[in-house]
């Protein structure tokens, strides 16, 4: 074992975003996996769930009190929402300081924690070492509308669309393929966590309606944008392409994206660009796995920045 490896320790790792997480660190040159949590899969082997992974590690249950002496240099929390915060007291009660990423929503709101979407919010990390990592659906928007929330003449309203592996594995109607079957679910359509979330980063006030679908994984985002004079198509794809240029892992395509084709990539697809006659609004469709783009993928690019080696380290960013 080369003694420069850093060492990371998943909470929740049973769990989709877990898994992967799994695959990422177990491809990665310079981390190791230091421990993953499962209360369910407690004591079996790592390599019996996830193949990529080639070790003798098993799944251990510790209570996050135990965590701290458990000497990961990274943490990554992918518990349900509302679990982070005693795996992070635990932390501050024993004055152990790992780079810790959370996956939930518990932190997005709270200015002591950098809200880590690299291609937006790259210039703002000051080094912090608590990084709260965006929602799915909440990255998909903010791409989407970042490069003409200077032009708006009226909220952004998106229409999204995920699989239901977004939904987590505890059983509920939004992850159970028999409801879902020939159906599209329509729910939290006014105030869901990713409108205040994309919201609150974005700076202005965004409308979102969710939906989801019976495919496993990958989501849609078609958001409507009224804008304050007219633009031409080509015009606004170049704003597009210039706010994206050099970003590994957001393509701007000319068609609008299918969410077929994004299922297993680390990237996002932003596209569609349909005008109106008048030239004052736009309709832009983004496509993103939520699984990678919308967590463990965007979880790397933050932990390698916070660890400092180049931020795509183990994540195929091949066209
Ligand atoms: N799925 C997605 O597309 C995305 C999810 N996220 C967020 O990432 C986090 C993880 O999501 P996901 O992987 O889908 O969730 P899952 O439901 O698939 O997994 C949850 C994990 O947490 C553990 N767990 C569940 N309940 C508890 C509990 N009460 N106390 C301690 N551990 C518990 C489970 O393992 P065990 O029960 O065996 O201990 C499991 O490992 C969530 O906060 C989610 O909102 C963010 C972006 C996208
Ligand atoms: C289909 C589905 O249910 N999706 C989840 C979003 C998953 C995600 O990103 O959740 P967090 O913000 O909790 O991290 C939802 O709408 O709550």
């Amino acid at each position: 074992m080369a003694t420069s490896m850093k060492r990371v320790g998943i909470v929740g790792a049973r769990g989709h975003t877990g898994a992967e997480l799994i695959r990422l660190v177990a491809a990665h040159p310079a981390l190791e996996l230091a421990y993953v949590s499962s209360r369910e899969l407690d004591g079996q082997r790592v390599d019996a769930h996830v193949a990529e992974y080639r070790g003798e590690l098993r799944y251990t249950a510790p209570a996050p009190a135990g965590l701290p002496a458990l000497d990961a240099d990274i943490v990554v929390l992918a518990l349900p929402n509302g679990k982070a915060s005693e795996c992070v007291d635990a932390f501050d009660a024993a004055g152990k300081q790992p780079v810790i990423v959370d996956l939930s929503a518990d932190y997005r709101f709270d200015p002591r924690w950098y809200y880590g979407l690299p291609e937006l919010t790259r210039a703002k990390w000051r080094g912090e070492t608590r990084i709260s990592n965006p929602g799915c659906y909440a990255t998909a928007i903010q791409l989407s509308i970042a490069p003409l929330k200077d032009v708006l003449a009226a909220p952004p309203v998106c229409f999204g669309v995920s699989g239901y592996s977004g939904a987590g594995t505890t059983p509920s109607d939004k992850n159970n393929p028999e409801k879902l079957r020939d159906n599209l679910m329509p729910y939290s359509l006014t105030g869901h966590m990713h409108e205040k979330e994309a919201s609150r980063h974005l700076g202005i006030p965004v409308e979102f309606m969710p939906h989801v679908a019976p495919h496993f994984r990958g989501l849609t985002v078609t958001t409507n944008l009224y804008l304050s004079r007219p633009y031409k198509r080509e015009d606004v794809q170049a704003l597009y392409q210039r706010a994206y240029a050099g970003e590994k892992l957001v393509r701007v395509l000319d068609e609008a994206p299918w969410v077929s084709r994004i299922a297993g990539q680390h990237h996002a697809e932003l596209g569609g660009f349909a005008m109106s006659a008048d030239g004052k609004r736009v309709v832009v469709v983004a496509t993103l796995d939520n699984l990678l783009k919308g967590a463990a993928t965007q979880a790397m690019q933050n932990i390698n920045r916070a660890i400092g080696i180049d931020e795509y380290t183990s994540i195929p960013v091949d066209r």
